[in-house]
């Protein structure tokens, strides 16, 4: 982006200014300044020259490159999704690009292409240098090791079947604590409640009660993601070098810092305990410190590890179920019955001898007979595909050219992205996409139904191809027993006047978060 190579030239202008070649050759300031000003016209007319053959949404005619993407960010910054509708309409079958303040972005509307750049290799394509600049406000440990995508795609996954009676446990008694047994109806701030429940049954089943039971903990976990967001739009245009000195100026390094008092000594125990072949809980944690490579299992990169895992699980969790809740308690006459209804249904049947080999003989409901609950994951994912929290998927960065199968060639800097906002409001693909209909998915035949988990160039909610989110198993069995649970203890409803609403910041769109419902104990209870 042109404001970023500006900021990289001035800075390289000022450092020049005292160099002296060998041979005492000295280079005036203003020879530096014009090789420099040669540089950036030099880069700006081949980038241009390369990108100007990718169609541009809102920009200005004018040719010269920061002119065009200023207006363009412009435009997209006040009306984003008329924009990314524009670009779809015009380019379903190619690539089209926005710019926001920021950077420019590649939006890849065809499928067919999606598909192609997400098999590019990851030096190509890049994850890391994301959206959320996590080697700068997480930490460098995680842009350089993966090894806990593995263990969450395998131990987490496993783990589930055994982690239900815990985390229903944690669920009800989040419920009395926050809702409790009103009678009547009151105002519930849903969104709260649902978050802290998930940061709790989280840290419970990864952790254990030590930080389950930790507020000061939970606390942090649940602000650490806005946080992050924040610190990344501000050191976002920095040059790489200086970026970590510029996160100690955002509110990311006070949370981490409090994050890592309270972690550290804890898994510092544990790998205590392991080295002296102590007994130790067969949890998360212990799963990441015996697959971290050595010099990763230091007690620090551990809990950086951790804090990352918080900063991806709960909030989506929370934020992604919250939105459900509110479309339940917009139409609840439509959908509660019919929810509750099914889940009675399922809880009559026993599970299959020999399928739930884990699950304890007073379960009260088992994985198997969460899988059953075909309305529910329908309407679960009716909400993800309507209301995403964001206007563009699987984004990654464009770190070496990458060429199409047709040619098109995307230089190396740029952000590119799908448009599932609007893929998933495509009328070729769902029937009447506007409407919010919770239980579309279970019309589709039996073989081909879209689930909650399922991943495709259609279906964006977890991304797709080999990033998709690895948690995605654990965190949709977790959102149905929260919903349960809420379904069979309370009857809900909007506020009188009040109607659920998303703030569409750029290309974020979140659900307003503030808004109460009213709640009271299940007229059965
Ligand atoms: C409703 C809840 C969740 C949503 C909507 C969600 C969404 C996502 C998305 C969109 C991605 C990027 C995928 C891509 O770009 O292809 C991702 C990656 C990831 N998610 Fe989730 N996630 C959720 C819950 C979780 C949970 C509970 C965990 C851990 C227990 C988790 C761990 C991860 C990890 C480790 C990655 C990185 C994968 C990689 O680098 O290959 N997520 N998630």
């Amino acid at each position: 982006m042109a404001f970023q190579r500006l900021d990289m030239s001035m800075f390289h202008l000022e450092s020049f200014s005292a160099l002296n070649l060998p041979l005492g050759v000295a280079i005036s300031p203003q020879t530096v300044a014009l090789l420099v000003v040669l540089g950036f016209i030099g880069k700006w007319a081949l980038d241009y020259h390369a990108q100007s053959k990718i169609p541009a949404i809102g920009y200005s005619s004018i040719p010269i490159s920061f002119l065009q993407t200023w207006t363009g960010s412009k435009g997209f910054m006040r009306q984003p999704i008329e924009f990314m509708k524009e670009g779809y309409r015009k380019h379903k079958a190619s690539i089209f690009r926005i710019a926001m303040p920021d950077q420019e972005w590649m939006i890849v509307a065809d499928q067919a292409k999606i598909t192609e750049y997400l098999s590019a290799p990851d030096d190509v394509i890049s994850m890391d240098d994301s959206l959320f600049q996590t080697q700068y406000t997480v930490g460098k440990a995680i842009a350089d090791n993966k090894f806990h995508v593995a263990v969450v795609r395998t131990s987490v996954t496993q783990s589930i079947a055994a982690s239900i009676d815990t985390m229903r446990e944690e669920i009800r008694r989040t419920f009395d604590e926050l809702i409790g047994s009103p009678s009547n109806w009151t105002e519930i701030p849903i969104n709260d409640v649902i978050v802290k429940c998930v940061a709790r049954v989280n840290n419970m089943v990864f952790y254990g009660p030590e930080l389950a039971y930790n507020d000061a903990y939970n606390d942090n976990a649940i602000k650490w993601a806005m946080d992050v967001v924040i610190a990344s739009i501000s050191v976002r245009n920095y040059p790489n070098w200086l970026k970590s000195f510029a996160v100690w100026f955002t509110p990311i390094h006070r949370r981490r810092k409090m994050a890592d008092n309270i972690l550290v000594p804890i898994v510092q125990q544990r790998l205590d305990a392991t080295a002296k072949g102590e007994p130790v809980r067969d949890d998360l944690m212990q799963w990441l410190i015996e697959a971290a490579p050595p010099a990763q299992k230091t007690a620090k990169l551990i809990a950086e590890t951790i804090i990352f895992l918080d900063l991806g699980s709960i909030h989506s969790t929370g934020l992604n179920l919250s939105t459900a809740v509110y479309q339940l308690a917009a139409e609840p006459d439509k959908y509660i019955p019919a929810l509750r209804q099914e889940l009675a249904d399922v809880l009559s049947t026993p599970p299959t001898p020999g399928q739930e080999s884990s699950a304890s003989p007073q379960q009260t409901i088992t994985k198997q007979q969460l899988g059953q609950l075909e309305k529910m994951d329908s309407f679960l994912t009716e909400s993800g595909r309507l209301f995403p929290f964001s206007l563009a998927h699987v984004s990654r960065r464009v770190a070496k050219p990458f060429r199409f199968s047709d040619g098109t060639v995307i230089p190396a800097g740029p952000m590119i992205a799908a448009p599932g906002y609007v893929i998933q409001r495509d009328p070729e693909i769902y029937e009447n996409p506007e409407d919010f209909d919770g239980f579309r998915f279970t019309r589709q035949a039996a073989g081909k139904r879209m689930h909650m988990v399922s991943t495709s160039t259609e279906n964006l909610l977890f991304g797709h191809g080999r990033h998709a989110c690895p948690g995605r198993f654990f965190a949709v069995n977790e959102m149905k027993l929260i919903l349960a649970l809420l379904l069979e203890r309370y009857d809900i409803k909007l506020i009188p006047g009040t109607a659920p609403y998303r703030a569409v910041i750029g290309l974020l769109s979140l659900p307003e978060s503030n808004l109460k419902i009213l709640m009271r104990l299940a007229s059965s209870n």
